[in-house]
């Protein structure tokens, strides 16, 4: 199926019932589909979304992932708290019919954080509660003018200790992360500029094709220089698990070298390696 939306042919593809999956010039759009709900997401929709986020992260012609909400009121307003159990969220699966509930957003946190790609939130409506924490876990964030930002945790009985606390304190300074954790205030599109928890604000009707332009720019970049970046400054915050994405990016550069190709090429025929080819580099 395709679908023209801002002079872009987006092309349909994947089986999903809360997301839709979408391609088009090298660019995936991941689209929460539950605008009845505000996109509030349950367990399939996280399953759903962590497929789509790995479908991207394969296609060799993807350089940039959108990641954005059906409709004009909301990108997400967090976890649905209509399916909310005793212990977390309720679903149709396995393990919701044992009666056990789910906290699985923060794998798709994790996922958002070491996808090798620049994620781009578009954000229309309100991004509340865990779809602020998403949004602030993703590379950029493109508001439109009606965009709504904030926490409610300390309101309807959750939090988030992860990212949607130090990660938002690190976006925003730790004055301001404890002001929207224990206030619970919503915040303008324009405030969450100011505040460093978005990149831009655009007029809604100009979103898509605002945010599409900035990902035309980044597509025009070297995509394993934006890899290496983006798994830099995460480093910094992800501690030793940021290390080990970074530190598997060497290796891969690594073994992109014929230096590392020596090694493979001389155990395979059976003779001694000759690294003296290669120079001690300073
Ligand atoms: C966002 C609002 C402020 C918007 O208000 P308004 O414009 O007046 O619209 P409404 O009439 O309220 O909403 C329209 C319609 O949508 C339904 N709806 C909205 N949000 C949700 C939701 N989150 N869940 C279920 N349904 C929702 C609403 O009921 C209406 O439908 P009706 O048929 O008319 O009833 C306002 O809607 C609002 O405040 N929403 C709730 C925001 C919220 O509190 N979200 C949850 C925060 S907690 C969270 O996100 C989970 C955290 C989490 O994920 C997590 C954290 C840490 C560890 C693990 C996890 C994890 O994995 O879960």
């Amino acid at each position: 199926m395709t679908a023209v939306v801002s002079g872009v042919e987006w092309q349909r593809s994947g089986e999903y019932a809360d997301i839709i999956y979408e391609t088009a010039e090298g660019i995936a759009k991941i689209t929460i589909n539950r605008p009845e709900r505000h996109n509030a997401f349950r367990p399939q929709t996280l399953f759903e979304l962590q497929d789509a986020f790995n479908a991207a992260r394969d296609d060799s012609e993807v350089g940039v992932i959108i990641f954005t909400g059906a409709g004009d009121q909301a990108f997400c307003s967090g976890g649905d708290q209509k399916i909310r159990g005793d212990d977390g969220y309720m679903g149709d699966d396995t393990v919701a019919r044992q009666g056990i509930g789910r906290l699985n957003v923060l794998d798709l946190q994790v996922q958002i954080r070491r996808l090798p790609k620049p994620v781009v939130c578009m954000v229309a409506g309100w991004a509340i509660g865990g779809g602020n924490v998403l949004q602030v876990c993703c590379d950029l964030t493109i508001a439109a003018d009606n965009a709504r930002f904030g926490q409610t945790g300390p309101k309807v009985g959750s939090f988030d200790g992860g990212y949607g606390s130090w990660l938002l304190a690190q976006t925003v300074g730790l004055k301001k992360a404890r002001e929207i954790w224990y206030l619970c205030r919503q915040y303008t599109a324009e405030e969450a500029r100011e505040m460093g928890m978005v990149n831009t604000v655009v007029p809604l009707e100009r979103l898509e094709e605002e945010t599409v332009a900035w990902a035309r720019e980044m597509l025009e970049k070297s995509p394993l220089a934006l890899r290496m970046v983006k798994g830099a400054i995460n480093a910094v915050s992800d501690g030793a698990a940021g290390m080990q994405q970074f530190a598997g990016d060497a290796t891969m550069l690594y073994y992109m070298s014929d230096e590392a190709q020596e090694g493979r090429d001389a155990f395979k025929e059976k003779r001694r390696p000759e690294f003296d080819r290669f120079p001690r580099r300073p």
